[in-house]
This record gives structure tokens, sequence and C-alpha cells, in this order.
């Protein structure tokens, strides 16, 4: 009895003959037109002159587009194309309604009668522990008390960096637009205009900014580094359970305020720049 294998599988033309237990449905698939519609680079251009001008495309041309459809998958690249943004938009949608109902669900402090609510006053004492207005002012305090060229150096660094953050935010915030979250209570004290937004977090820009100058030039000793650490996360997780901020404001926010760091660090101005700033001024 002949065995299937040695049939020849050309002169089945497609046939049903073919199982998967023989392993040639690959060979199959080249010979069978496909059940969905054909290829787009058939749908256009099908009539015969097109197809001359097919026929006429030098082999390099015809490699060179077989090779845009990407790795011998047959998906045309204009396909890829059609696809990406719909995924793109499925994805950043899915991570919106999750960063929704992740921030709705964390504002637990967002009024005194929430679950948390109790909570709430500690929540708006580390708010105030990281709002501009203490940080601009207990800087400009050591500025002027600093007796040493390296203090007075360090603190005006530090004063120029909190007005870089607020410039920065206000600016994305004023692009962005996202408004804060439908939970939160607008009862911060002293706010600009543009802090009705809530992309990004201000407070989360200047504690990783602030975080990471006080653990470069200021904190060395183990413990406190440890408790700067504490408190930029804390105001970030505030901002979420006070309901001001969605996750995602606050994670961004974070991630500013580290890059605004980089930035101070490249803007350094040493008591030589300074010094010829003055000069230019008197
Ligand atoms: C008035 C000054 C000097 C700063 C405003 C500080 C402020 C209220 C920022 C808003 O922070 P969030 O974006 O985290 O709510």
């Amino acid at each position: 009895m002949p065995s299937p294998k040695s049939k020849n599988p050309v002169s089945g033309g497609g046939s049903p003959v073919l199982g998967s237990s023989n392993g040639r449905y690959d060979f199959m698939s080249l010979t069978k037109p496909l059940n969905r519609s054909s290829p787009p680079h058939q749908r256009q251009g099908s009539d015969p002159a097109t197809a001359r001008l097919r026929a006429s495309e030098s082999p390099t041309r015809r490699r060179g587009s077989s090779s845009s459809t990407g790795s011998g998958q047959g998906l045309p690249e204009e396909d890829g194309l059609r696809l990406n943004p719909s995924f793109i938009r499925v994805a950043l949608s899915s991570l919106l309604a999750i960063d929704l109902w992740m921030s709705k669900t964390m504002g637990v402090c967002a009024c005194e009668d929430s679950s948390w609510g109790s909570v709430r006053p500690l929540m708006k004492l580390i708010e105030i522990s990281g709002h501009g207005i203490p940080w601009l002012a207990g800087t400009a305090y050591c500025l002027y008390k600093s007796d040493s060229a390296t203090g007075q150096e360090v603190m005006l660094n530090l004063f120029m960096g909190l007005l870089l953050d607020l410039v920065l935010v206000t600016i994305v915030k004023a692009v962005v637009r996202r408004r804060r979250p439908a939970h939160n209570r607008m009862d911060m004290f002293a706010t600009f205009s543009v802090d009705r937004f809530s992309f990004p977090s201000g407070h989360a820009t200047r504690a990783a900014m602030c975080g990471r100058f006080l653990l470069a030039h200021l904190v060395l000793a183990a413990p406190l580094r440890f408790l700067v650490v504490l408190w930029a996360a804390l105001v970030g997780l505030s901002r979420v359970l006070l309901g001001r901020h969605n996750v995602t404001d606050v994670m961004f926010g974070f991630w500013m305020g580290y890059v605004q760091y980089n930035l101070i660090e490249m803007l350094w101005l040493s008591p030589q720049t300074l010094q010829g700033l003055l000069g230019q001024l008197a």
C-alpha cells in the first residue's frame, strides 16, 4: 500500500488530501488562494496594463518591495501602518482607563467623609511641605543667612532651580490642559491659574528635583538621606490620596523633576559666573 508521503503534492493541486499529519500545510498555502480577500498589491491595479508594469519591474525593485512587507509574513507595509495607530490608540485609552480607575480608587482622602478622611489633615501637611512658597521662602532665607561662598552658591542654584521648575510646570500644564480628577476639592492654598490643570503634578516635580538636590549637595547622613527619599515619595502619594491628581500626573511629575535636576547641574552657576553676571548688572 503506497505511503501517503509518496504522493506528489503538486498533483494534488491544492487538494484537501494533504492533512496536518504530513506537515505540508505551508506548501498548500502557497498554491491555494487565500480565503480572505486578495492582498493589497493584487487589490490595486489588477488590470492587465498594471500587471505588465509589475512584470517589468526590476528584480531589485521587487526584492525591495517584498522586503518592506516585513520578514516574509506577507503583511504589506501599508497594512502595518494602518494597524499601528489603532494599536497605539487602544493601548493609550486602556492606560488612561486604568489611570482614572486607580486614581479614583486611591483618592481615599479627597474629603473629610471619604473612607480615609481622618488622615486628610496629615496629607495636607505633607502637601504644604512640597508647596512652592515654603521652598522659595526657605531657600531665600538660607541664601540670605549663609556666610560661606559655597553655601551661597548652593542656595542660589537651588533657588534658580525652583524658579525653573515653576516655569516649566506652568508651560506643560498650559499646553496639556488636563483637568484635575472630578473628586478633587480645590481647597489648596496659593495657586496660580494654571493650577486648575493637573498634568504634571507640580508637587511631584518639586519633590523629585529638590530630593535629588538635597541628596547631592546637602544631606550626607544615611538616615537623613532615607528620610529625604521617603518625604519625596509621600509628597507624590499624597497628591493621589487627596484626589488632587491622577497617578500618571504624579509619575510624569517625578520623571520631569528628576530630569530638571540634570538641567540644574548643566546650568550650574559658579561663583565666577555669578561675579561676571553681577559685574554686568552693576
Ligand atoms: C504659588 C507658588 C509659588 C507655587 C504654586 C505651587 C502649587 C500650588 C503647585 C500645584 O501643585 P500640583 O500640580 O501638585 O497641584
